[in-house]
């Protein structure tokens, strides 16, 4: 099975969410009523040898990267992120040093983000791995459901830079004119600002983070919407801007296809009837055709069907 199958396995276990749950699994963050408002509440673990390497990264960017990818799934619903918990498993190769480096990271994160740490728990392992707990406030969460034909794709942060980052660790490629796609990679940044104006627009229908790439990612609005994506080329290219174009063409790769397919930029992803500050219009939200392919680019040779591939843990 492969990573949705295996969700949707897990999920059967879990049942139907009782009342009280607003958004339950299959969302970037769970959502459930307290009082007035609406707390939500999400998970995330980065892992020696899946999610990172020692040899490419210092400690302390390791516990920044892990925090910033589980506050990124509280910008994604449009939430006030108000505290965290860190839970550490530590190979034996995590000296006191290390420990504190890594915390240190996490720290700095958690100041940005404004979510303290406020308790976790520690173990020994085989292998070192970070989970990180973050609870948040919102009014208004915005979920992947809400799409409709006629929106439009908005865009806030980069995608494609982190994978090119990502490229040139694994196959060893110094270059100066990298340094952004390294920078990318290793200090991720949440949208929390972002997300706030998800929360402040009433045009604003569905959202996600872009974790596993933009391909695979819209492709979890589109199916949970029942809409189609239709992706501008030149629209997204515009957006990654020089920079990605150099870090494409530094690594001999192609730019649309980093931005398409690279993940861990944690760009937000969203659908609205109209314009939000701080985002970037990359295409169009149009009605799903019965047979039709549910992502699409649109270029020179017109609209053409986009497969949505990316990253998944065990395909
Ligand atoms: N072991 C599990 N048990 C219950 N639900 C799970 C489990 N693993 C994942 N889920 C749920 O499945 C959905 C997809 O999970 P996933 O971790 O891929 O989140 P994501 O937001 O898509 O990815 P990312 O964390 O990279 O942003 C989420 O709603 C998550 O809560
Ligand atoms: C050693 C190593 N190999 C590959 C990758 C690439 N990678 C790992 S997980 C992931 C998606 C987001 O993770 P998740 O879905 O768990 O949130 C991506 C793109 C990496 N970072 N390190
Ligand atoms: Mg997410």
């Amino acid at each position: 099975m492969n990573e949705l199958e295996r969700i949707e396995a897990l999920a059967s276990h879990f049942g139907a969410a009782g009342p009280g749950v607003r958004v339950g699994i299959g969302d970037d963050a769970a959502v459930f009523e307290a009082g007035k408002g609406a707390l939500v509440w999400t998970i995330d673990a980065q892992v020696e040898g899946t999610h990172f390497k020692t040899e490419w990264v210092s400690w302390e960017d390791i516990g920044w990267r892990s925090f910033m990818a589980a506050a990124s799934d509280l910008a994604a619903m449009g939430a006030e992120p108000a505290y965290a918990l860190s839970a550490l498993v530590l190979a034996p190769s995590v000296d006191d040093a290390a420990l504190d480096a890594l915390a240190r990271g996490q720290a700095a994160a958690a100041r940005t983000v404004g979510a303290p740490v406020i308790g976790g728990n520690l173990a020994r392992g085989k292998e070192t791995s970070i989970t990180t707990t973050l609870l948040g406030r919102a009014e208004k969460p915005i979920a992947r459901s809400g799409a409709r034909p006629g929106d439009g794709i908005w865009l806030a942060g980069d995608v494609g830079l982190a994978a090119a980052g990502l490229l040139a660790l694994m196959h060893g490629v110094q270059d100066a004119r990298i340094s952004a796609a390294l920078e990318a990679w290793r200090r991720p940044r949440a949208r929390i600002e972002a997300g706030r104006e998800l929360a402040r627009s009433s045009a604003v229908t569905a959202a996600i983070d872009v974790s596993d790439g933009l391909a695979r990612d819209a492709d979890h609005i589109a199916q949970a919407s029942h809409v189609s994506f239709v992706f501008d080329r030149d629209r997204l290219l515009a957006h990654g801007g020089a920079s990605l174009i150099t870090t494409a063409g530094t690594l001999g790769r192609d730019a649309l296809d980093l931005a398409l397919y690279g993940g861990e930029d944690y760009a937000l992803l969203v659908t609205s009837a109209a314009p939000i500050p701080g985002f970037s219009r990359i295409g169009d939200v149009e009605a799903l055709e019965p047979g039709g392919a549910r992502l699409h680019t649109r270029g020179p040779e017109g609209k053409l069907p986009l497969e949505p591939r990316g990253f998944d843990h065990f395909a």
